[in-house]
């Protein structure tokens, strides 16, 4: 059974500045969890807690009963996936390889692909619409490509966790549905998913749980209704949101631009 993962009192300090305060978060196989917050809130920083590139200064961060950072980095490759914010291609391989590179910590670096690497490949592939580039060099896809190709080579790896840092930033609607698709699919197969977003509507209908984060502090977490509490999101935001329900389909909520009082607009 897949360990949960576990933020205790966990805080973060760089130089004098505290960057995370005492965050308390557990996040549940199967489920997606989805974390918002303002610029600068401390969701990079939470998730790289999550993923093991550092340990709290203070608290824990688990994963099962184990700190994550102490994990042996191939066992942690293996169990968690990472889909870093605005991931780069460090070697311009053909796409099917670099998508094969997500099963390194599954198979060791040499040897021939196994079937089970070639489907989970495979697999990856279609769920990103990415199989057409599959002969194509990396280096020659656009952004929008080449992000659904890193998520592919990710999803390869059929981690237990998949943590993915604004996995849609560079993505046209339909892709962003498709991807939020997938990842609710790896889900319903068990897998913990956590996604740092910025588009509400969208983090409306795909969090189970959401966590909203704000100067490094948990403000709010619980199910996603949390989005729709009234004023809330504009007290995070410091900005005005119209919530527009529609009956049997998720709601929309959306920033709307505050007009000047001369009603110029801007
Ligand atoms: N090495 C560092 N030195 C100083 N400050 C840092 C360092 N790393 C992060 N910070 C600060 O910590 C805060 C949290 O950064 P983090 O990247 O976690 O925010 P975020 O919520 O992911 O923001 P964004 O939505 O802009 O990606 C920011 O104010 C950032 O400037």
């Amino acid at each position: 059974m897949t360990a949960i993962l576990q933020l205790a009192r966990a805080s973060v300090t760089i130089g004098a500045t505290p960057i995370l305060t005492e965050i308390d978060a557990t996040f549940d196989p199967g489920r997606i969890t989805v974390i918002l917050g303002p610029n600068g809130a401390g969701k990079s920083t939470l998730l790289s807690l999550l993923v093991g590139l550092r340990a709290p200064d203070r608290g824990a961060a688990m994963l099962g009963d184990r700190p994550i950072a102490g994990i042996p980095a191939i066992e942690r490759g293996r169990r968690i996936g990472y889909l870093p914010q605005s991931a780069e291609l460090h070697w311009d391989l053909e796409v099917r390889d670099l998508v094969a590179l997500g099963r390194t910590p599954r198979r060791g670096r040499f040897g021939a692909l196994s079937p089970a690497d070639d489907a989970a490949i495979d697999r990856a592939l279609a769920e990103t619409d990415t199989e057409r580039f599959a002969h194509r060099r990396a280096g020659s896809l656009s952004g929008g490509e080449r992000a659904r190709v890193l998520l592919a080579r990710v999803l390869a790896g059929e981690p237990d966790w998949i943590l993915a840092d604004e996995p849609l930033a560079s993505l046209d609607p339909a892709h962003r549905i498709e991807v939020l698709t997938a990842l609710q699919n790896v889900a319903a197969s068990g897998t913990g998913v956590v996604l740092v977003l910025h588009d509400l509507t969208l983090a409306h209908w795909v969090a189970d749980d959401v966590l909203l984060l704000d100067r490094g502090r948990v403000v709010a977490a619980g199910s996603n209704d949390i989005l729709t509490e009234p004023g809330l999101i504009e007290r995070v935001y410091g900005i005005a949101v119209d919530r527009i329900d529609r009956a049997g389909q998720p709601p929309l909520i959306v920033p709307v631009p505050r007009l000047h009082r001369d009603g110029a607009g801007g």
